[in-house]
């Protein structure tokens, strides 16, 4: 197919944006189309390259990326947003192609698309299938826990860390994170659970942990992995499964640069104790590998083409 598509990165000198634009300047069907630094943002000039993009992409703080919708529309330009903006909003397709059997052909077809947060990324794939199985009630109380490399925190946290040397933070204490909402939407809970996430002296990486008590973990893995068989980017481990090489440890950095995902679940039948983790790389499963994954679904091309780093 020698037909090029032409990309609109609104957010282009982002950390997300960036990474996407290292993706797509390989790409053999995208043409990306560069605005001019000064004018990065100024309205009319990023709305006429809306207007000649097949696909916008917003890599901008949620408020910016409401105003780029605006924008968007009036031009009636087709939308991928990064932000957190229009996660579970109406008019909106969940860009998350394996949430179920239907939704690579919703994101097909559709003209707002919600690219995922990192952490909902790791929760939503963890709970989703097994809500929906009835192996994990609706209505359970859930606590979940993350720790994320400081690239998560975007332009202003790397800068803290680079030069400061923050080391571990815990955060989320105000029970109020903004992945919250679609955690509970997309995950299959009725309960609002409890998220607190944790960012680490590291640049990026994520591992994503939900506790279980009084719960077997082994229904829970045949369940994932039955789900999950034959996805390109989602590897459900064996029970109990740790790195050969690192055990006993689960490293956050292990998928770094790639669109891939691991889900694991580890057990202890006798005490009916269970953890399920998600380990991903914030950056890409978790944001701009997941963007490009889900504009080559959009465009009808090969959901693989350049997705990693
Ligand atoms: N980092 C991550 O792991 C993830 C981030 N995201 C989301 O992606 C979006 C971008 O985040 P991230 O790349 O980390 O953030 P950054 O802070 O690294 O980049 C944001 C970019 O948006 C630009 N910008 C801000 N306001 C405007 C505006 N009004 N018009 C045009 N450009 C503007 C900024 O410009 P300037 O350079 O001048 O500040 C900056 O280049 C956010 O919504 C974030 O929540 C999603 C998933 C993961
Ligand atoms: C370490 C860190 O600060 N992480 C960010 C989440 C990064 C992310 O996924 O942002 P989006 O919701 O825009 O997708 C946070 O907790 O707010």
């Amino acid at each position: 197919m020698s037909q090029k598509y032409r990309v609109f990165i609104d957010g282009q000198a982002g950390t997300t944006g960036l990474q996407i634009q290292q993706r797509l300047a390989r790409h053999p069907h995208i043409e990306l189309l560069s605005i001019d630094d000064a004018q990065r943002k100024e309205a009319s000039a990023r709305q006429a390259l809306m207007k000649q993009a097949d696909v916008t992409i917003l890599c901008l703080p949620d408020a910016a990326a409401r105003e780029a919708v605006a924008l968007a529309d009036e031009v009636g330009a087709r939308v991928l947003d990064a932000s957190s903006a229009h996660r579970v909003q109406d008019g909106w397709v969940y860009g998350l192609p394996e949430l179920d059997a239907g939704q690579r052909e919703k994101i097909r077809q559709a003209s707002h698309v919600s690219n995922p947060g990192c952490y909902a990324t790791g929760a939503i794939a963890l709970l989703a299938p097994l809500t929906r199985a009835g192996l994990l009630a609706a209505d359970r109380p859930l606590a979940i826990n993350a720790v994320s490399g400081y690239s998560g925190g975007g332009k202003a946290m790397i800068e803290k860390y680079q030069q400061q040397g923050t080391g571990f933070a815990a955060y989320g204490l105000g029970f109020d994170h903004k992945h919250l909402k679609e955690m509970q939407a997309w995950g299959g809970l009725s309960t609002r659970p409890i998220f607190q996430p944790g960012v680490g002296d590291y640049a990026q990486g994520m591992l994503v942990f939900i506790p279980l008590n009084d719960t077997d973990g082994e229904p829970l893995q045949r369940e994932l992995a039955a789900f999950y068989a034959g996805q390109q980017f989602i590897q459900v481990r064996e029970l109990n499964n740790l790195d050969g090489d690192t055990a006993p440890y689960l490293l956050p950095e292990a998928l770094n640069n790639s669109n891939n995902m691991e889900l694991f679940v580890f057990t202890h039948p006798q005490q009916r104790q269970t953890i399920l983790v998600a380990r991903l790389d914030n950056l890409g499963k978790g944001a701009s590998g997941a963007a490009v994954q889900n504009l080559n679904i959009m465009l009808g091309l090969a959901e693989e083409t350049c997705v990693n780093l």
